[in-house]
């Protein structure tokens, strides 16, 4: 730092603190003219004895401009020996700050200055600073950042899916996990680690009509994230742009000056997908508005067709794919409208990987080949890198490079490169995950319990006649007063007598039967029941959904269209009523998931009426015996109907019952053989890469170690302390936090007027939703420390200490460092950085005692100094302060060189491996350009640079007196 005056720099006085910053006038014949605007003070000095502290803000420091908004400094330059800040404001424009322009009453928040001027706190304020520090740093590099927070079971496969996706720099990946796994949960875990991380400020959820108040929920009461609805009715509040004219007074220019984007109005947005993908005005607003992260529920809705006549929802995911870094799509049933399908979905997420379609194809042909490539390296790496054959089919995949370094090195490491680079290049991806119930383990079982009815008068002919459709559909062919004459309206009716305790969900494919049978039970029957279908408003189906999820005056039944076969939660029921059976296994597959999923504590019961002898018998025997979804998920169901769905709708239709009897055996065979098949390649791979148990156990291990720790509770204590909050035990590991009648701030951040009870416990806040479930990441706790850190709140402070071993009048100097990069955020060089802050305590001989003065202690001895002794005991001390405070600013320099050798080496490892990719990626299809390998090492430069300005940020400072 300079010590010379100069015209326009900011100093403040020692000795006078209150004058606020002072801004040099004149610096000649060594003295030195200060104003201090904000006193409207002009102090005189001799330029050598000046009592003045220079006073330079660090990048991260809040800075006062006046007329603007907080501004936090991102970056100085120095010109002519005065500073030029570049800082940022809300919405992250950086503004030109020079120095001249800081506000005169600034506060000091550079704790050595403070600590100099004597603007110094009590010893409990420095130790809670310490403290949020300390958390703040740990958490910012800790792995599980973002996984702690959420109230959720931790469950190994989702939380393995969540920390390695949010780990890569723009995760773009298809989340496929078998029906009712928890994508959802497992998507909510993502953006909760990217919002955490910074990594993503704006994210849009786009999700099927029907499952948008479904999220809404699900985000707020598991991952506290306030997401909005938007629909059409809001962005009119907003933009009242019409572009049709309402009247004969339309006015054009107007209506357009009016035009305004209303997705700017929200950093968190839901959209119903029917709506937007209808509606272009929109969409365009929606593709202009900007986002770091887009989620798509159900995306095999998205339908592609090679020919460009893919489905509007898919134009609309594409375009917005395009511009958007970070893409989630969810599905169950990835290949539900065929593999192009597929492939076209995991086109959108990396053009680069599938290039195309018959590419695609021919690789799956290989993944048998593959898997056992993964395998000779997992179970017998040794016995396979000597076996000739075996290492030249790794040579002709990965090159003879990465063959030579894992002969020379087969360390578990390079192993698990390799496998990886197998898994990711030439297996099924990076992109998607999918776990089964298989791999999860740990489900119920499903019950099926088949009823036989016989067929009503006129059904037999009316299906001479009919589609096979129709056949499936009795409610089609029996006309008006079918219900009267449908034996299954009466098997419901009277199951549903005979089970008067019993949840029932029942779906049936058409809606206005739905409606139909819902009423006629209602009304006629006397039965609590709801519905649930495509016709209803979004408000009208969740309280249809909530009605029949209240435990205690809630619905017995629930009658659903097919609409409500995805995405809900029904899993406190336990039977199903599946009044038909629809053609497409994933259908059927998505229905039994409404109760077959997590959460569900009881079998499933799969409850099958039908017409004895007719298409629909056949048709539940085809389910039961050829694709056997009743016992287990398929996983084949879509590739039977590939081979064998004509001839099937052909058996359904044939009078003759040996035909669907030997389609059936025939099927189940190349089911059996096809499953082998997959168990083998495939699934495998989709195993492999889907989660690691070791990794995971791993994983929920520190994230159990984090939630066990007491630390937060005393953090908490030590809050409400110092902010003046009432704090009061509730129950064990719960407590009560209350505005108090102190409060040093007008309002607490989350704190709700009348307080808010909350528990340290997971399990605990999983069973009672009325609890707040208090982690590091709780919003509470968060922006409280975000409140401490970004103020000067406890960053110096004097005190005195009582030790014998200590001669009297020893000075410690205490102080804790924060790094800071000056990068931009997407190059996200905080995760290489350690997870700790960095602390140092010395003594006038300069001694480093880091070690063997330990924080604890310090505040465990800390004895608070007068407030009228200070002036006087800062006059005693401030010569060696101010002499021990370069020493400490050195060994910190010291420090950041090697935090900066070690976050280089992180990010060199790391990039190279991605570049790697990109360059393999590149030598097997055209679709990667050679300037997408240019770019790439440009940011790896602008990354390397940018790590070297890493420096070790002063961010509170003690002094502590040995006293007699
Ligand atoms: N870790 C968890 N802790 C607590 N509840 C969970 C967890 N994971 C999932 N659930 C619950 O299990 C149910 C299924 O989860 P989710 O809706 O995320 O599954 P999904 O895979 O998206 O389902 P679908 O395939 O039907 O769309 C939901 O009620 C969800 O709240």
């Amino acid at each position: 730092m300079s010590t010379i005056f100069i015209a326009g720099q900011r100093w403040i006085s020692n000795p006078e603190p209150e004058l606020g910053l002072g801004i040099i006038l004149e610096a000649a014949n060594r003295r030195v003219v200060i104003a201090f605007p904000a006193a409207e003070e002009e102090r005189t000095y001799a330029a050598a004895a000046a009592p003045l502290s220079r006073v330079l803000f660090q990048v991260g420091d809040n800075i006062d401009v006046p007329n603007q908004g907080p501004l936090i400094v991102t970056e100085q330059q120095e010109h002519n020996g005065c500073i030029v800040y570049f800082a940022k404001d809300e919405n992250g424009e950086i503004h030109p700050v020079p120095e001249q322009i800081l506000s005169a009453s600034i506060k000091l928040s550079n704790a050595k200055e403070r600590l100099l001027a004597g603007q110094v706190e009590h010893h409990r304020r420095f130790a809670l600073r310490a403290a949020t520090l300390e958390q703040q740093n740990t958490s910012q590099a800790a792995s599980t950042r973002g996984l702690l927070g959420p109230r959720v079971q931790l469950l190994p496969h989702q939380m393995y899916i969540a920390a390695e996706v949010a780990s890569r720099p723009s995760p773009r990946v298809l989340l496929a996990d078998e029906v009712g796994l928890g994508k959802t949960i497992e998507a909510g875990l993502i953006i909760h680690q990217l919002l955490l991380l910074e990594r993503a400020k704006r994210v849009l959820i786009v999700v099927p009509d029907s499952l948008v108040h479904q999220w809404l929920v699900e985000m707020l009461r598991r991952f506290n994230l306030k997401f909005s609805i938007f629909n059409e009715a809001r962005c009119r509040q907003i933009d009242e742009y019409e572009d049709e004219p309402s009247s004969i007074f339309f006015d054009e220019e107007e209506s357009k000056e009016k035009e305004e984007n209303p997705f700017e109005d929200a950093q968190l947005v839901i959209c119903p997908l029917s709506w937007i993908s209808s509606h272009e005005r929109r969409q365009q607003q929606l593709c202009d508005a900007g986002w770091d992260m887009l989620v798509v529920d159900e995306a095999h809705h998205l339908h592609w067709h090679e020919d460009g006549s893919s489905s509007p929802e898919y134009k609309l995911v594409e375009r917005l794919s395009a511009e958007i870094a970070s893409v989630l799509l969810l599905t169950a049933t990835p290949e539900n409208a065929g593999i192009d399908g597929h492939f076209a979905r995991l086109r959108l997420l990396d053009p680069a990987r599938y290039p195309d379609l018959d590419a695609f194809l021919e690789e799956q042909s290989h993944y048998e080949e593959i898997s056992e490539l993964i395998q000779g390296l997992s179970d017998t790496a040794d016995a396979a890198l000597s076996d000739a054959e075996f290492c030249k089919r790794l040579e002709t995949l990965l090159g003879s490079d990465q063959l030579k370094s894992l002969q020379k090195n087969p360390s578990a490491e390079q192993l698990d490169k390799t496998i990886r680079d197998l898994l990711d290049r030439f297996g099924t991806g990076r992109m998607l995950y999918r776990n089964t119930r298989a791999s999860v383990g740990g489900f119920p079982k499903r019950v099926l319990h088949e009823h036989a009815l016989n067929a009503p008068a006129g059904y037999e002919q009316a299906c001479t006649t009919a589609s096979i459709e129709e056949s499936l559909h009795p409610e089609q062919l029996l006309g008006p007063a079918w219900l009267k004459a449908d034996p299954r309206v009466e098997w419901v009716e009277k199951f549903l007598l005979q089970n008067p305790d019993a949840k029932v969900l029942l779906i049936a494919a058409d809606s206005n039967a739905a409606q139909d049978l819902e009423l006629h039970l209602r009304l006629r029957r006397g039965i609590a029941s709801a519905v649930f279908h495509e016709d209803l408003s979004l408000i009208e189906r969740d309280r249809a959904a909530a009605y029949f999820a209240d435990p205690e005056d809630g619905a017995q039944l629930l009658i659903c269209s097919e609409i409500g076969s995805e995405g809900r939660n029904f899993q406190f029921a336990q039977h199903l009523v599946l009044f038909d059976l629809p053609l497409n296994p994933d259908l059927l597959e998505q229905r039994i998931g409404r109760l077959d999923r997590i959460g569900q504590l009881g079998d499933v019961n799969l409850h099958v009426p039908y017409y004895a002898g007719s298409a629909q018998e056949k048709l539940l025997h085809w389910y039961r015996d050829a694709v056997n979804i009743f016992e287990q998920p398929c996983t084949v169901g879509n590739a039977l109907i590939i081979a064998f769905g004509e001839e099937l709708k052909a058996a359904l239709a044939s009078s003759d019952t040996t035909v669907i009897d030997s389609l059936i055996a025939r099927a189940a065979a190349k089911a059996e053989e096809l499953q082998e098949h997959l168990r083998k390649g495939r699934n495998r791979l989709l195993e492999l890469n889907s989660c690691q148990p070791q990794r995971a156990a791993k994983l929920i291990a520190s994230l159990e170690a984090e939630q066990r720790s007491d630390t937060l509770a005393d953090y908490i204590e030590m809050l409400a302390e110092q902010f003046g909050l009432d704090h009061e035990d509730h129950s064990d590991n719960a407590i009560i936090l209350r505005p108090g009648d102190h409060m040093i701030t007008e309002a607490f951040p989350h704190l709700p007027e009348d307080g808010i009870t909350g528990t340290f416990d997971r399990e605990r806040a999983l069973s009672r939703e009325d609890i707040a479930y208090f982690s590091w990441e709780y919003p509470l706790v968060s922006s409280a420390m975000d409140m401490v850190m970004s103020s000067d709140f406890g960053s110096a402070s004097i005190c005195t200490i009582a030790v014998k071993a200590l001669k009297p009048g020893t000075l410690l100097l205490e102080a804790f460092f924060s790094p800071a990069v000056q990068a931009p955020a997407w190059l996200q060089l905080q995760r290489y950085l350690p997870a700790q802050s960095f602390r140092l305590v010395t003594d006038q001989q300069n001694r480093n005692l880091s070690n063997a003065v330990a924080h604890s202690k310090l505040n465990q001895l800390a004895q608070g100094v007068k407030k009228t002794l200070m002036p006087v005991l800062l006059r005693e001390v401030r010569g060696s302060i101010t002499a021990m405070i370069p020493h400490i600013e050195n060994l910190a320099e010291d420090a950041a060189k090697d935090w900066i050798k070690s976050a280089t080496k992180a990010y060199e490892t790391d990039r190279s491996d991605e570049r790697e990719r990109l360059q393999a990626l590149m030598s097997r299809n055209s679709h990667v350009a050679p300037e997408e390998l240019d770019v790439f090492d440009q940011e790896t430069v602008l990354g390397l640079n940018a790590l070297q300005s890493l420096q070790l940020n002063m961010s509170a400072l003690r002094l502590a007196i040995v006293s007699q």
